[in-house]
């Protein structure tokens, strides 16, 4: 019978299955913040097993709140930063060279096609964008994984979702996965791994692809995977070129965890996006869609360009591109964070941050901070946020906030109108 990648994946790393549906695998790697380690490593200590299973497999970065701002959140970095340098962990990210981890990470060519990755955090599945496969997990699979470097997972059903058709000039990824929630549901891949595939997947770089990916936990998914091509060994091409002569031969190495044609899927869905219009949120859940025309004159308090979702640089590319000789209105206050110090870095040598600094933005450093409300960009009560994030719970930004998610391009646009507004460089 034919397998998914999934399945490929688990074949290649099982080293157990208590039952028919349990499997415990090996993984590759670990990565570490301080919201959600922190407590695995307490607990650890209390029950006598301060120890990694593989340092150089564990990765670890401050990253939600940075810099601390305040004593609780000062602690949580303490612990971490003491456990990384007490177990000899080299890849650790603190202030100055840390990013969000979903965005950090891939950048520093930490996941590969085929890897098995945990951490503490939902937005893992991000990973998959390179044919791995990437999870979320809690505190007691977070410890068995670092102390021992498995866990158990149940047989990885999976959900193909074929994106067809092209992409319309002014919509993007975001938009698309936006699409694919408010089609499938908040429970349409619950417990289940989403296939991205077709050509407009195949057409993606890997940052839209991790915009993709990002987002299949807010359908439920356990994980998200694109096919690993010659987009994803390119990408990877520096940090692994001393493992194959060339990346045909790195390509073709990758190619075993390709899907078999005749793979069973728990369900196949054909997503047709050649008359996708931009999207955006409304209400509390994922799946609360609409496109951004119906949508528009809805005033907003605040305008949040960063995250994992989209804040790397093609996304502020984007958003300046739409911001360039324009000002933010009057009506708005607008921040943007970029994901990484290299963006931060690229954006800066591109002239981005001045677009950004001219229109009106602060320009914050990379961290989480505003996306889960906790620093750098909190809602008041009963304010609301045009944000390019990837959840919109009811205060998730603040008590009793709203979040409205959108592309870059919308959200850039929604600056300067100060109300959702589709951007006009894409009209005609
Ligand atoms: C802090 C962490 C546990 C949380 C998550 O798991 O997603 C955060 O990253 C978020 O996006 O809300
Ligand atoms: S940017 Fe937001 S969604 Fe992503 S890991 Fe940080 S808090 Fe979670």
């Amino acid at each position: 019978m034919g397998q998914t990648i999934a399945q490929k994946i688990f074949d290649d790393h099982r080293i157990g299955s208590p039952d028919r549906d349990v499997h415990v695998i090996r993984l590759d790697a670990v990565f570490c913040h301080e919201i959600t380690t922190p407590p695995a490593i307490v607990d650890l200590e209390q029950r006598g097993k301060d120890r990694v299973f593989d340092p150089a497999r564990i990765k670890v970065v401050i990253d939600h709140v940075s810099p601390a701002k305040d004593s609780k959140t000062a602690l949580q970095g303490k612990i971490l930063r003491a456990w990384a340098r007490r177990q000899g962990i080299v890849d650790f990210f603190d202030i100055g060279a840390n990013g969000v981890c979903h965005a950090l990470f891939p950048e520093k060519g930490f996941v590969r096609p085929g890897y098995t990755v945990i951490m503490g955090d939902s937005h893992t599945c991000t990973h998959g964008a390179f044919g791995a496969f990437a999870a979320g997990v809690g505190t007691t699979d977070l410890e068995v994984g670092i102390l021992k470097g498995v866990c158990a997972f149940r047989t990885p059903e999976t959900i193909r979702i074929n994106i067809a058709g092209s992409l319309p000039d002014g919509v993007f990824a975001k938009d698309v996965i936006l699409s694919v929630i408010g089609r499938i549901g908040v429970n349409g891949a619950t417990n289940k791994v989403i296939e991205f595939a077709g050509p407009v997947v195949a057409a993606m770089d890997m940052e839209s692809r991790m915009t993709l990916c990002n987002m299949a936990i807010e359908a439920g998914g356990t994980c998200g995977i694109c096919l690993p091509d010659r987009t994803t060994v390119d990408y990877l091409w520096p940090f692994i070129k001393n493992d194959f002569d060339t990346p045909e031969a790195a390509l073709a190495d990758y190619a075993r965890y390709l899907p078999d044609a005749d793979a069973v899927y728990a369900q196949t869905i054909d997503h047709d996006v050649s008359a996708l219009t931009p999207m955006a949120t409304f209400g509390y859940r994922p799946d609360n869609v609409k496109p951004v025309a119906d949508l528009a004159g809805t005033p907003v308090d605040q305008v949040y360009i960063g995250s994992c979702t989209n804040g790397r640089i093609s996304d502020l590319r984007i958003a300046a591109q739409v911001l360039s000789g324009k000002r933010v209105s009057d009506a708005v206050r607008a921040i943007v964070s970029p994901a990484t110090p290299k963006v931060y870095n690229q954006a800066l040598d591109e002239g981005l941050i001045k677009t950004f600094m001219d229109a009106g933005f602060c320009v914050t450093n990379p961290t989480c901070g505003a996306c889960l409300g906790m620093s750098n960009g909190v809602l008041a009560e009963g304010e609301t946020c045009a944000a390019t994030t990837n959840r919109n719970f009811n205060g998730r930004m603040g008590k009793g906030g709203m979040v409205h998610l959108m592309s870059p391009a919308t959200a850039a646009a929604t600056a300067i109108a100060g109300s959702i507004a589709n951007s006009e460089l894409f009209k005609g």
